[in-house]
């Protein structure tokens, strides 16, 4: 079969319950791959349950996850990784104090023997596997050895995604990628995600910024109180209609 016509990701039914509260009622969905996809919903949707399913975070109590046309069962954060499921949360998981590409080696980086003897980094390696990430995304960072402190919010949501591309990431989640950030630094987040799903990449992205969303999502899936209550091309939609969705509120118009 033809791999582009498998979905990167299907999740079907999926059921989280806390105590006696469904966070998420009966959901499913699907991302093919290069596909972006705005999972939207008021506050307290379900939104970060789901996809806390999908990244190892919760274990579903019912429903099942299937990754590129194979069911998984997904323990924990490191299965979801290994598989090339990617979240970037707000918080971004960087290491401050550390330099661009030491973040994006960070936990796995590369050694070489000094001295044929003891195991030191390999500065050189990683810096240029860090540019060629770097590069092949269209990220322009001044120096791949400034601290992450010194960059920008944007800037470190670009470390924060090549490194999970670099680390072959097949299907990456944004939870409110742009929230924190200014204007001109929305727009090239945006751009990245743009170029990542012209590279194949599929792509689930929360935020409550709307606008945003219509930039550069293909699908939307709205949640409601923990069910799915819409699933909308976005060039079939528009922002009031998702609203009315995201809200309950009846739509005026029906044809
Ligand atoms: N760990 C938890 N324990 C108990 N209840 C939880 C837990 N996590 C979420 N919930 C509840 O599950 C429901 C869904 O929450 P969730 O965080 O998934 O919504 P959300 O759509 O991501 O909202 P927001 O946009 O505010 O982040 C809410 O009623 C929430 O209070």
């Amino acid at each position: 079969m033809d791999d582009q016509k498998i979905p990167v990701l299907e999740v079907k039914d999926i059921v989280k319950r806390f105590g006696g509260l469904v966070a998420v009622n009966k959901v499913s969905m699907e991302v093919a791959p290069g596909e972006v996809v705005g999972l939207l919903g008021d506050n307290g949707a379900g939104k970060s349950t789901l996809i806390k399913v999908v990244s190892g975070v919760y274990h579903q109590d019912e429903g099942q996850v299937i990754f590129q046309g194979k069911e998984v069962k997904i323990g924990n954060p490191m299965d979801a990784i290994r598989l090339g499921i990617e979240t970037i949360y707000q918080d971004l998981a960087l290491a401050e104090n550390l330099n661009v590409y030491s973040n994006i080696f960070l936990g796995r980086e590369k050694l070489k023997k000094a001295l044929g003897l003891i195991d030191v980094l390999d500065h050189d390696y990683m810096y240029q596997e860090s540019k060629k990430v770097l590069d092949q995304l269209g990220i322009e960072i001044p120096s791949l050895k400034n601290k992450i402190k010194m960059l920008s919010g944007g800037q470190r949501q670009s470390v924060a995604i090549s490194r999970s591309i670099y680390w072959n990431a097949k299907l990456l989640i944004m939870d409110e990628p742009t929230a924190a950030l200014g204007v001109a630094e929305q727009r090239k987040v945006l751009d990245l995600v743009r170029t990542l799903s012209a590279q194949g990449v599929g792509i689930i992205i929360i935020s409550h910024q709307l606008y945003d969303v219509f930039q550069v999502a293909h699908r939307l899936v709205v949640l409601r109180r923990g069910e799915k209550v819409g699933e909308l091309m976005v060039k079939e939609t528009n922002p009031d209609e998702v609203v009315s969705l995201m809200v309950g509120a009846e739509l005026v118009q029906h044809e």
